[in-house]
């Protein structure tokens, strides 16, 4: 297996990405070839229909990663050859090797606050190369978007405190853990343990020790000064190895004063990672305190999320930075988003022609058309709503007249200071005309983004919901699009005579 190379998203340049896809991609690219099909002009959009539960909002990830995909795709020899053995003909096989990607896209940057229903990606070109993206583009925004938002819920808890993301060892596989620590600096963490994620994306890396240092030394004292002999400038001590009030957070004050008498000003900075966090922390604060370190660092770690972080807020723990892990990484109470790709409008001799998926459950029902996402904001720069425009359609300004996606019946006005327009265009003709923007440059943005929107719509339980609204002219040609398909029409009652 070849290794992840050392670029800014890495798994993107492995040469065999072309074939990370479900087989049912490569059997429908084949049907499209066959019945020459293939470069037929088609539309899809990346969106996701429901937020987790208690979320107010998400925020936007994995973008990078895909676009590191699409700038290195091609199916190499070796893909060639194993897709031969699975029966394709030779032709089709020529056709893959000179597949030469060409498509306009449209995206939402990385770190933005997004909603249910907003495409985040519009992607436009032949329809047997869209329809191939569909699993690699899932993939990879799918996950590190939950992440990204379940750390943005983390730091919201941890009210400013620094968050470090420990939660390689019990990641999904190694990608869960690189993707994963990316998404969640993305979201706020301060920096990462992963090594990797440092080296490839320029997290920072940071930690403490483990209890297995302690257990290798003939007492806990003997070890705290190693580690400090080692590191003098700049340790966390772990103490609760053994007995924190009694043993552990002595010994760490005693190793602190060694420093001090050594010259050095260290500022006392220990680990908790048991035991109840609360009262914990408050003796270890009580003792440092008196023993002259006046503002000392106190980091917890073990199975925290957003709730118990909360929790040990209104306890009064004296807690100034957090280490999470398996919660985060595993986005443990919710471990899927349920993102789409779906087909909004295919290139016909007349033009675009937008098309609709039709379902029973009328929430499943998509939204046709090519689409733009505008963000509305009242003078003091708060977010009003969004309204997903057709592309062309002018946008309106001042007082704006939306419909409800399920009830089209339903028309909402409001009056609007200004707009954005949240979704940019990122490639043309296959070009990428963007160029990547950096780790420290995304989470600024998502914190910048953040807090553009009150605190209702970011509380842990019971947010506000942000409404996204279709414009006139999207809730026109859905209306039409769904009588067209008979949606209004009901069955006549009893039977024929
Ligand atoms: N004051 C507190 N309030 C609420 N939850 C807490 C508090 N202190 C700790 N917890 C959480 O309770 C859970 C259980 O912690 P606890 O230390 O009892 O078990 P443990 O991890 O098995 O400890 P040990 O390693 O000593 O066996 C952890 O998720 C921990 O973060
Ligand atoms: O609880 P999490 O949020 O997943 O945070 C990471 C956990 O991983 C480590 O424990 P582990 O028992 O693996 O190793 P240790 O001996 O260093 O404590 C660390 O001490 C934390 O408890
Ligand atoms: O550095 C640490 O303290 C650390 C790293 C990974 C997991 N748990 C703790």
């Amino acid at each position: 297996m070849e290794n992840l190379s050392d670029t800014a998203a890495g798994w993107g340049e492995r040469r065999d990405s072309a074939l990370l896809t479900d087989y049912y991609e490569i059997t429908m690219l084949y049907g499209f070839w066959k019945y020459g099909r293939h470069e037929q002009q088609a539309c899809f959009e990346y969106f996701f229909r429901s937020l987790p539960p208690h979320n107010g909002f998400a925020l936007s990830a994995g973008l990078e990663q895909f676009l590191d995909f699409l700038r290195h795709f091609a199916f190499n020899p070796s893909d060639l050859a194993y897709l031969g053995q699975q029966g394709f003909e030779p032709e089709f096989l020529e056709y893959l090797a000179h597949f030469k990607p060409d498509f306009d896209l449209w995206a939402v940057p990385e770190g933005s606050v997004v909603f249910p229903n907003e495409p985040l990606i519009r992607v436009e070109g032949p329809l047997g190369f869209l329809q191939l993206l569909e699993t690699i583009l899932l993939n990879s925004l799918n996950y590190p978007t939950l992440v990204a938002t379940k750390a943005a819920r983390v730091c919201y808890a941890a009210e400013g405190d620094p968050v470090m993301e420990f939660g390689l060892r019990r990641a999904q596989g190694p990608d869960g853990g690189l993707s994963g620590a990316r998404a969640a600096i993305i979201g706020g963490c301060v920096g990462t343990s992963n090594v990797l994620a440092g080296k490839l994306y320029g997290a920072k890396i940071l930690g403490t020790h483990a209890h297995s240092w302690v257990m290798s030394f003939e007492s806990e004292t003997e070890a705290f000064r190693a580690y400090a002999k080692a590191f003098p400038n700049n340790i966390t001590l772990l103490v609760d190895t053994y007995d924190p009030v009694n043993s552990g957070i002595p010994n760490a004050i005693t190793v602190f004063r060694e420093l001090r008498a050594q010259g050095l000003n260290p500022r006392g900075s220990i680990r908790l990672d048991s035991g109840d966090l609360a009262k914990l922390s408050k003796e270890a604060w009580r003792l440092f305190r008196e023993a002259g370190f006046e503002n000392p660092s106190i980091v917890a770690s073990n199975e925290l999320d957003e709730d118990l972080i909360a929790d040990l807020k209104r306890q009064g723990a004296k807690i100034n930075s957090w280490g999470v892990g398996t919660n985060l990484i595993t986005s443990r109470d919710y471990p899927a988003l349920g993102g789409v790709y779906k087909l909004v409008a295919i290139h016909e001799a007349g033009g675009w022609e937008p098309r609709i998926k039709i379902s029973g459950n009328i929430t499943k029902i998509t939204d046709p058309g090519r689409k733009r996402i505008i963000r509305y904001y009242d003078h003091e720069n708060h977010p009003l709503a969004d309204l997903l425009y057709l592309e062309g359609e002018p946008v309106q300004q001042g007082r704006v007249k939306a419909y409800d996606r399920e009830n089209l019946q339903k028309e909402i006005t409001f009056r609007a200071d200004h707009y954005t327009e949240l979704s940019q265009k990122m490639a043309e003709g296959g070009k990428f005309t963007v160029a990547p923007v950096s780790l420290p440059e995304l989470q600024a943005r998502a914190q910048a983004n953040l807090t553009c929107f009150p605190d209702e719509y970011r509380r842990l339980r019971y947010p506000q919901t942000y409404d996204v609204f279709l414009s006139p002219e999207a809730a026109r040609v859905k209306h039409t699009l769904l009588e067209a398909n008979g949606f209004y029409r009901t069955e006549a009652a009893g039977k024929e005579e």
